[in-house]
């Protein structure tokens, strides 16, 4: 079967691609590309080649077209791709000519998985294009790169290795032991799985700022009325995005926002003011900046630093002691009554003071964002995980691990530490496709774009 897609985005643009994969590419292709040199001719192969497309002697568009035979092809079967004019009426005609011309139209992420099956890449390679094509900020974008070009699956591959290796010395264990009464010394065994489990349980560490790199921070300003929320905001992003007055309860609703602070990818939420009130429309507002709160990577708290704190603004603090925090002492132009040693107690190194009205004090907010979020961007030598099926799959691993290491280090049932090493390797195998059954390929692919 060969396959065709349009790969190129639908929409009015300088070039746009049409890619066909399997055996008849080359003789397809040939049918529709006329040129002075023939895609057939196995010398023009993976050479670009100008002509034109043309249907029942129409000319469809001028293009260029390259021919890649297989297995080097991005599939591994032969390839063709018709480099011609975006636009999506161009090329739906001349998709529409190769599916004419005896071609399918190719499903999510076919070609991909294609790669896949012809092991062209493993899955943890296939997943990083789509959250390539997703990333929203450059951080994500590298993350995605470096899992593309194979970082997170050679981590995994030398996990089974040494995983593999362990078993290989338990089957000889276990085989060793049925002739010898003497107990088995598995003290070997036992350390070099430690050494391994610290490694599994370093990576999984990884996966929550990973997937903060992915998803961004969500981050949720709150405070008692009329501290200045809407106020950071604006000045944040430098925007009058969200209303400011001198009404306390002017903000009801949860209002979003994001903004890119050297490649990290802050999602704000300014919320409506805490305090006790009867106004229901208040009221329901205040429960929104309670849930945002709940569910933020990320706290900006802001008080009011003219005053003195009050009951309200201490429930506030007894809320958010457990998270991770930046405290605002705003209205500084006002003179200040509370200090910054106040609230250090409660958030140690996390009280800055502004004056938003005259947009002060923001310099030092975004370093100290970025100081948490990017502290050493991530070493290149370093390995981290961000998808949550890969952080499921990776502590059921690390689970069958520790169960087998207590067998070993109890000294009873090698045979059982055996079927527990054995499904960690299993799982790990589940990572990178090797042991993946249909469904998991299904689900992975299924996020994938027509044409990918
Ligand atoms: N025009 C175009 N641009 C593109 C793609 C494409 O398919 N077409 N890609 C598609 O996603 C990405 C590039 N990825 C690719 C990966 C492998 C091969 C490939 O031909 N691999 C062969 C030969 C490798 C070599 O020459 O060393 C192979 O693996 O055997 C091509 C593109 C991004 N840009
Ligand atoms: N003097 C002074 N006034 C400020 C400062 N920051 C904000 N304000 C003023 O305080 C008032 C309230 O500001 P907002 O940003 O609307 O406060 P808020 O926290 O969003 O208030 P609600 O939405 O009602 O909860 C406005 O009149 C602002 O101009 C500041 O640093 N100094
Ligand atoms: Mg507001």
């Amino acid at each position: 079967m060969t396959i065709a897609a349009i790969s190129t985005a639908k929409s009015p643009a300088g070039i746009g691609i049409v890619r066909l994969s399997g055996a008849d590419s080359i003789a397809v292709a040939e049918k529709f590309f006329r040129s002075k040199s023939a895609l057939s001719d196995p010398l023009n192969d993976r050479k670009l080649l100008y002509g034109h497309f043309v249907v029942e002697d129409e000319i469809i568009d001028e293009v260029l077209a390259v021919a890649f035979r297989g297995p080097y092809s991005y599939t591994g079967e032969d390839m063709v791709e018709i480099q011609a004019h975006g636009g999506s009426v161009g090329l739906e005609r001349i998709l529409s000519a190769f599916i004419d011309g005896g071609c399918e139209a190719a499903m999510r992420g076919e070609f991909t998985k294609i790669a896949f099956l012809n092991g062209k890449l493993d899955l943890t390679e296939a997943e990083a294009i789509v959250d390539m094509i997703e990333a929203d900020s450059v951080s994500s974008q590298r993350q995605s790169a470096r899992q593309l070009t194979g970082h997170l699956y050679r981590k995994i591959e030398d996990f089974r290795r040494r995983l593999k290796d362990t078993l290989a010395h338990l089957v000889a264990d276990i085989d060793f032991s049925t002739e010898e009464v003497e107990p088995v010394d598995t003290s070997l065994l036992e350390n070099t799985t430690e050494e391994l489990l610290g490694e599994m349980k370093a990576l999984l560490k990884t996966f929550k700022r990973g997937k903060m790199i992915q998803d961004g921070i969500a981050t949720s300003i709150i405070g008692k009325p009329n501290v200045g929320k809407s106020s950071f905001l604006n000045a944040i992003l430098r925007e009058d995005k969200a209303i400011v007055t001198e009404i306390p309860g002017t903000t009801r609703d949860v209002l979003e926002a994001s903004y890119s602070l050297d490649g990290i990818h802050l999602r704000m939420q300014d919320t409506a003011g805490i305090r006790e009130t009867e106004d229901l429309v208040e009221k329901m507002g205040i429960e929104r900046a309670l849930k945002s709160m709940d569910t933020a990577d990320l706290i900006i708290a802001i008080f009011d630093a003219s005053r003195p704190l009050d009951v309200e603004d201490l429930k506030i603090i007894e809320g958010i002691r457990d998270k991770r925090v930046i405290c605002l002492l705003n209205k500084q132009d006002l003179g200040s009554v509370v200090t910054v040693s106040d609230l250090e107690k409660y958030f140690p190194g996390a009280v800055l003071e502004t004056s938003l009205i005259r947009q002060e004090g923001l310099k030092a907010v975004e370093d100290l964002i970025e100081s948490w979020f990017l502290s050493g961007e991530v070493a290149a030598d370093e390995v981290q995980i961000y998808s949550l099926r890969h952080k499921n799959l990776l502590s059921a691993a690390i689970e069958s691990m520790e169960k087998g290491r207590d067998d070993l280090m109890a000294g009873i049932g090698l045979d059982l530490a055996e079927v527990y090493f054995e499904d960690a390797f299993i799982k790990l195998g589940e990572i990178t496709g090797q042991t993946a059954g249909e469904e998991v390929l299904d689900h992975v692919f299924s996020k994938f774009c027509i044409g990918k």
